[in-house]
């Protein structure tokens, strides 16, 4: 099973932090349930000091959230470890967060403290939590450019005030793995107490390296990740709670963890988290990139369409998409087309396939993506060729709201009239139904669509059908500006499109 990682979300509060990311009381609520749904075991609220709106969300998430421990985080001072208990104290499994710089470059440029200060104002602020709140985590701000004798004399003496979590940040981005594992060694070897307390890692990406440097001092006996959905946080973000998750999933083989994440869930948060703040991931972002489980190149393609695992190291369902995408593009080869068409319903001689493709590749080379309208595009007029056994002559339509719809419809064939009436569930349905009487073939209507394919009060409409016959589905479009008669030619086109494919 491997060692166990507790993970703390820290999307409300440092991802909050990020430009452009801010949250309402309503969103930040809303995102919590889904953190709590994905199975965090932390999830820091905010910065219940930083503003009305910060406390507000605090607290009303720890009144919220049932199943994971909710935490505020507070600078070493009084008045915000109260103002952090006063929002955290009604959640289930409250923490207060506390924090002080402890690099040389911070105490004397940022805090103006010696670094004694420092150490006796830290241990006074965990004990000052401590009469509030079981839980205190203590976070020693840009850790990785602090001086690890330094700091391990405060761990000690601030899991002897009574810190539960010892938290080792890398607040700049600053560190590299194999650095960032021997500090963390050398902190545990050198704080008599550590046993007492958890250790927890906050990495930040300026360089981008926050998962594995996670991940690194998972090895160094870190048993807490601190992270955020899509990765953001202050400057190039924090580590990204769906990259360590899916590697601890994806390489349990070497990295030997694992934690209580529901990666089904991963999706939907990260989806969530881009509607709420409007800023979207980068189509190639590990993992919830628009990207990250689609394929274009044709020996890609290829591959994934003979055997997934070719080119996929995670399945799509398991963090949540139902599928993965065949992006169909200039790099593009003949299996995923023709593995396209068949989706589509289109099911072409070798022949067919061939030219249709060298129409494809061609439009490919203009086009970015060549999307499933344009390749119905490239099918449709190639099938216009196709010899027309029913025609459509003229119909007439009785409809309205009062009244069931009655339709006659006159199609030609072998230059001879064909007339049948029927009625139905609004003008199509009726028309539909006479054309059925006229062709006598079997068909069951499996989707059926209209949209406007021009713009302007004349504007054609499009219907496009999807019908299934002996198991097979068939696809046909007609294009008129008046939607009854593009539903009938649509219908029309699908009924010749069987007529001519399964023609003797
Ligand atoms: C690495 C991190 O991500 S830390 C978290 C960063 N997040 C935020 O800052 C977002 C929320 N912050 C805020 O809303 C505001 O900065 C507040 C409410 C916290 C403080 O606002 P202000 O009182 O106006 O102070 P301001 O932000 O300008 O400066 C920070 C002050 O806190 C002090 N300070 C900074 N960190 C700490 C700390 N951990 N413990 C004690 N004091 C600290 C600074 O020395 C400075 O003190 P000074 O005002 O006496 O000079
Ligand atoms: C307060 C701490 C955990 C932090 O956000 C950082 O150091 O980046």
């Amino acid at each position: 099973m491997g060692k166990h990682i507790k993970i703390f979300d820290t999307t409300l509060r440092d991802g909050e932090q990020s430009p452009g990311c801010s949250m309402n009381l309503q969103e930040k609520i809303q995102m919590a349930k889904q953190l709590e749904l994905l199975k965090v075991d932390v999830i820091e609220a905010g910065f219940a000091i930083a503003s009305q709106g910060d406390f507000n969300s605090v607290k009303e998430i720890a009144k919220t959230v049932k199943n994971c421990t909710v935490a505020s985080l507070a600078r070493a001072l009084p008045k915000d470890i109260d103002c952090a208990w006063e929002a955290v104290k009604y959640a289930k499994r409250p923490r207060i967060h506390t924090f002080i710089a402890t690099s040389d470059i911070h105490m004397k440029y940022k805090l103006k403290m010696k670094p004694e200060e420092v150490l006796e104002n830290a241990v006074n602020m965990v004990k000052y939590a401590k009469r509030y709140c079981e839980d205190i985590e203590f976070s020693a701000e840009d850790a990785t450019r602090s001086n690890p004798k330094f700091l391990a004399r405060l761990f000690e003496e601030v899991i002897k005030a009574g810190a539960t979590v010892i938290n080792i940040p890398d607040t700049v981005g600053y560190t590299t793995p194999d650095e960032f594992y021997d500090f963390i060694k050398t902190i545990k070897e050198n704080t008599k107490n550590i046993h007492k307390a958890e250790i927890s890692v906050h990495c930040h990406n300026d360089l981008g390296m926050a998962v594995a440097n996670t991940l690194a001092a998972a090895k160094a006996g870190a048993t807490q990740f601190e992270c955020t959905i899509n990765g953001i946080g202050e400057r190039a973000g924090n580590a990204a709670l769906e990259e360590i998750v899916m590697a601890m999933h994806t390489r349990k083989d070497i990295l030997d963890l694992y934690c209580n994440v529901d990666t089904t869930q991963i999706m939907r948060s990260s989806k969530l988290l881009s509607t709420i703040t409007g800023v979207h991931v980068q189509p190639n972002k590990a993992i919830v990139g628009n990207n990250a489980f689609a394929h274009e190149s044709g020996i890609h393609q290829h591959g994934v369409l003979e055997e997934r695992s070719t080119y996929e190291i995670m399945t799509p369902q398991s963090i949540g998409l139902s599928e993965n995408k065949m992006v169909l593009g200039k790099h593009s080869g003949k299996h995923a087309f023709e593995d396209r068409l068949k989706t589509l319903g289109y099911h072409l001689s070798e022949e067919e396939l061939m030219k249709a493709f060298e129409q494809f590749k061609e439009l490919a080379d203009k086009k970015k993506v060549v999307y499933d309208d344009d390749i119905e595009v490239i099918i449709t007029r190639n099938a216009i060729e196709n010899p027309q056994v029913y025609k459509l002559e003229r119909f007439v339509i009785n409809s309205g709201n009062t009244i069931t719809s009655t339709a006659s419809v006159v199609l030609i064939k072998d230059d001879l009239e064909i007339e049948e009436a029927s009625m139905g569930d609004g003008p199509v349905d009726a028309a539909f139904k006479a054309i059925e009487k006229i062709v006598g073939i079997n068909l069951t209507l499996e989707d059926y669509k209209l949209h406007s394919v021009t713009e302007g009060k004349d504007a054609q409409g499009e219907a496009v059908v999807k019908m299934k016959h002996n198991g097979k589905i068939y696809t046909g479009r007609g294009l008129s500006t008046d939607i009854v008669e593009a539903s009938i030619k649509a219908y029309l086109s699908t009924v010749n499109k069987i007529l001519y494919q399964t023609r003797e």
